[in-house]
């Protein structure tokens, strides 16, 4: 059992610091994904009035409350809605304002609101550009080669796969001023990959909770990880929690699995194998879909609800994907970055895994020779570049 935490807390990352990244994502991003949206479908003048009205909150004015209707609206009461009304977007926790933009966003095209936009994701179009583009049939064909090689070389290459697979995130790319970097320094910043073997001997009936982040080209790695996992006898049974509805542009929901696994299936050569080897294991549940409403929640994992703790702390190991999911592990705090990630995870019920490219300023764990390297080639772009990566363990 993980012991309590002494590490005392760091500041909770807000976005109204101009030329800080949480405010260029506020003041930049969060308009070019309006903007991106408009023109994801023909929507009706009522729902680009909605649009308007979003783009002037969320840039100028302050935070509205959801319709006195809306079927979560309890929820994000309990969530802190009530606090946080009439307030500025850039002076309340930087991942409580984006996750309520990305809320407010679905109410604005009309996304649970009965209609004919109804469960229609924004987001969809550009997910299937990505899962159609040319650079995943050449990532799946790489597959063919792989299959003959020693499984340890295998237990590497998905790993990393599903570890880089998270720079593929279409929120990401549409920030123009973090642009990649020439750094010399290791793309690796922190590697426990060899603890993460060790929780998960091939010899097992280990669980693992798989908590995704992007769909398309993140998730797709993400699959072919745990098919391999299943197929090599490491795990007996995958957890896969993905969100409930469409979110931080590319996030995965239920449809970008279906679609996904689609891609595998009918891919030709080894790809369509492990595609069928996680079709076989949905239908005869040794691999679950979760899409829990605290996926999509604008807290810390601290905060995760008894229902949902039950699931981590059953599972031999529990990996955390992404950028995203990496803040709320740790809490979305400004910690000096060589804090103990194993210290600011002992909340979490179980063994955790984060594999994460590193988009945002929230770092732990490293080792002072690290960050001194880093910070002299690059100064302080390593931690929003996603050039850099890690993996992280606590046991
Ligand atoms: O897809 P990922 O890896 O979770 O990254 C999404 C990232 O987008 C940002 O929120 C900025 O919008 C990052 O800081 C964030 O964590």
């Amino acid at each position: 059992m993980p012991e309590r935490s002494d590490t005392p807390p760091a500041p909770v990352l807000l976005g109204n610091e101009p030329g800080s990244f949480p405010h260029s994502v506020l003041a930049e991003r969060h308009p070019a994904i309006i903007r991106q949206v408009r023109e994801a479908f023909p929507y009706d003048p009522d729902r680009h009035r909605a649009l308007d009205a979003l783009l002037a909150s969320c840039t100028e004015g302050v935070i509205e409350p959801l319709p006195a209707d809306a079927h979560d609206r309890d929820r994000w009461t309990a969530w802190g809605a009530e606090k946080y009304t009439g307030r500025s977007w850039f002076d309340v926790p930087w991942l409580w304002s984006e996750s309520y933009f990305y809320r407010q966003l679905l109410q604005a095209v009309g996304y649970f609101t009965p209609g004919p936009w109804q469960g229609i994701d924004p987001f969809r179009p550009s997910k299937l550009a990505e899962l159609d583009a040319q650079e995943t049939d050449e990532e799946l064909s790489a597959l063919d080669a792989l299959t003959d090689r020693p499984v340890p070389e295998q237990d590497r290459a998905l790993l990393h796969g599903s570890l880089w697979g998270n720079r593929a995130d279409l929120g990401f790319r549409l920030s123009a001023a973090h642009d990649e970097t020439s750094s010399d320094t290791p793309p690796l910043v922190a590697d426990d990959s060899e603890t993460l073997w060790s929780l998960l001997p091939p010899t097992g009936s280990a669980t693992l909770c798989l908590i995704a982040d992007n769909a398309g080209r993140e998730l797709v790695p993400d699959l072919l990880l745990i098919a391999h996992l299943l197929t090599q006898g490491r795990i007996a049974r995958a957890v896969l929690h993905i969100k409930p509805y469409p979110y931080y542009v590319s996030d995965a929901t239920h449809a970008d699995v279906l679609d996904a696994l689609r891609r595998l299936t009918t891919a030709p050569g080894a790809a369509a194998r492990y595609g069928h080897t996680l079709w076989s294991a949905m239908t005869d549940g040794r691999l679950t879909v979760r899409a829990h409403p605290f996926a999509a929640a604008p807290l810390p994992y601290a905060a995760m609800p008894a229902d949902l703790r039950a699931e981590p702390a059953a599972a031999t190991l529990t990996i955390v994907k992404g950028d995203l999911n990496y803040r709320r592990l740790v809490g979305d705090r400004l910690w000096p970055a060589t804090t103990p990630f194993t210290e600011v995870t002992t909340h979490f019920p179980g063994p955790v895994a984060a594999l994460r490219t590193l988009k945002s300023d929230v770092i732990t764990g490293l080792d002072a020779g690290t960050e001194a390297a880093l910070v002299a080639a690059e100064d302080q772009k390593w931690r929003t570049g996603g050039t850099h990566a890690l993996i992280q363990v606590r046991r």
